[in-house]
């Protein structure tokens, strides 16, 4: 329980001042998914879990009517959404105790986990594609600061110091991280001062306390009629547990690229197969090698292609049977991605190459994990970026050996 802490005390006040009170939702720690809300009784379907009041939402209203108003609507070409939410964050960040949103403030993590604060040792750990889309989302954060700065600029007014030292590189990211690890999603709205971009971001103190667990369902949105962002219960929590809603039905690629965690068990996440790998056993004398990975292209059957827990995707077997056709059946392409079954052989050949690569994906998940381990011997201060690194690998092995028993069950038994 932390609801004895402080910083959630003077949060308590703060909301019921604009309006807000639960005495159900507990702050607290819990193991695996860290801070996060406890229920106090069951909650059944449909039942409401939290009901926000506008008043207690930071959108871009808030940062328009807040002193930066004049400034951004003097500034051209006008200041995307998510620059004025970043930029309130810095400047309320920054004010202290004089900032009206202190005990919000007080409650946010100080550092993050997403791809962008990685060190980059760190991220050259990562999986080939999730590698690329960490240093895109660090270089457009990069790109994003830089090309704000002359904005920052033009607050100078505002700030008795140096407006370089108050919007910091570290401060802007620790804002950029915040907004698009906590924001809940709001119906578009439109202001002239700002760029045309999609304004659809809102803070939720408290309610952005709720963690994520890919086996609930829950019903979020802004209820107009109550004026209350509103998230209601589409399957059951038992009391004392920890409340989860989901964010979405993501891998845990994309929930460590997007919100920095990685989720056990989550039955979303997949190993993907590249390009390369599909081919790689593949008898490279294959004539018709070339047609066959035009055909696949051309039926968007090249991407997307995957280990699960429940073995290899129906998208990669079928790429694969395609691809090992004998030459004298390749006329048969159609029904094999209608996913009819052209011969025994094709059928085995298909599987013994899914085997083959489900054996070197494990075989090199288990040489990261070696060797993310020895690096948390020797890099301590990284401990807590390493250690979500090795989940993410940890995972990955256990949905590929989890698909390698299913594989040679098939193989042992291809046609049941
Ligand atoms: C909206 S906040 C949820 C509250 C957050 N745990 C906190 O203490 O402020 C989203 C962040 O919580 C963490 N998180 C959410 N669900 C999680 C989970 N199932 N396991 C681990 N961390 C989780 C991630 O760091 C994520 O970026």
């Amino acid at each position: 329980n932390e609801s004895y802490k402080s910083e959630f005390i003077e949060l308590k006040k703060w909301l019921k001042d604009r309006k807000f009170e639960d005495a159900n939702l507990v702050p607290a720690c819990f193991p695996g998914t860290g801070r996060g809300l406890r229920s106090r009784t069951s909650l059944q379907e449909g039942q409401m879990i939290i009901s926000l009041p506008e008043s207690c939402l930071l959108t871009t209203d808030t940062v328009i009517q807040s002193s930066l108003g004049p400034y951004i609507q003097k500034w051209k070409p006008p200041p995307s959404p998510i620059l004025a939410l970043c930029t309130f964050l810095v400047t309320e960040k920054h004010a202290g105790v004089l900032s009206p949103w202190k005990p919000y403030l007080d409650i946010l993590p100080t550092w993050y986990t997403c791809p962008a604060c990685l060190e980059p040792e760190v991220v050259d750990l990562l999986p080939k594609p999730l590698k690329a889309k960490a240093k895109e989302q660090r270089a457009h954060v990069q790109e994003f600061f830089a090309s704000s700065r002359a904005f920052f600029s033009s607050l100078q007014p505002l700030f008795v110091e140096a407006v370089g030292s108050v919007f910091s590189y570290s401060a802007f990211l620790w804002a950029w991280c915040t907004v698009n690890t906590r924001a809940v999603y709001l119906r578009p709205r439109r202001h002239e001062c700002l760029s045309a971009e999609p304004d659809t971001c809102a803070l939720a103190p408290f309610l952005d306390l709720l963690n994520h667990s890919p086996h609930v369902q829950v019903k979020a949105a802004f209820n107009k009629e109550t004026a209350c962002y509103e998230i209601r219960a589409a399957s059951r929590c038992r009391r004392h547990e920890e409340v989860f809603i989901c964010y979405g039905p993501h891998g845990n690629r994309r929930l460590l690229l997007e919100y920095g965690f990685v989720s056990p068990r989550n039955p979303h996440a997949c190993v993907p197969v590249s390009r390369e790998m599909l081919v790689k056993y593949l008898p490279s004398a294959d004539q018709q090698m070339h047609k066959k990975i035009s055909i696949l292209k051309d039926h968007g059957f090249i991407e997307n292609l995957t280990f699960g827990w429940d073995g290899p995707s129906w998208r990669l077997l079928t790429a694969l049977k395609l691809l090992c056709l004998e030459a004298e059946k390749f006329t048969c392409w159609k029904k094999v991605l209608l996913g009819e079954v052209i011969s025994d052989i094709n059928e085995k050949t298909s599987l013994d190459i899914a085997q083959k690569i489900c054996y070197q994906f494990i075989e090199e998940t288990t040489a990261v994990l070696q060797k993310v381990s020895h690096m948390k011997e020797q890099k301590v201060s990284l401990i807590n970026q390493l250690t979500l690194v090795e989940t993410l690998w940890t995972e990955e092995l256990r949905i590929l050996k989890a698909s390698a028993e299913i594989i040679s069950k098939l193989c042992a038994d291809p046609l049941p």
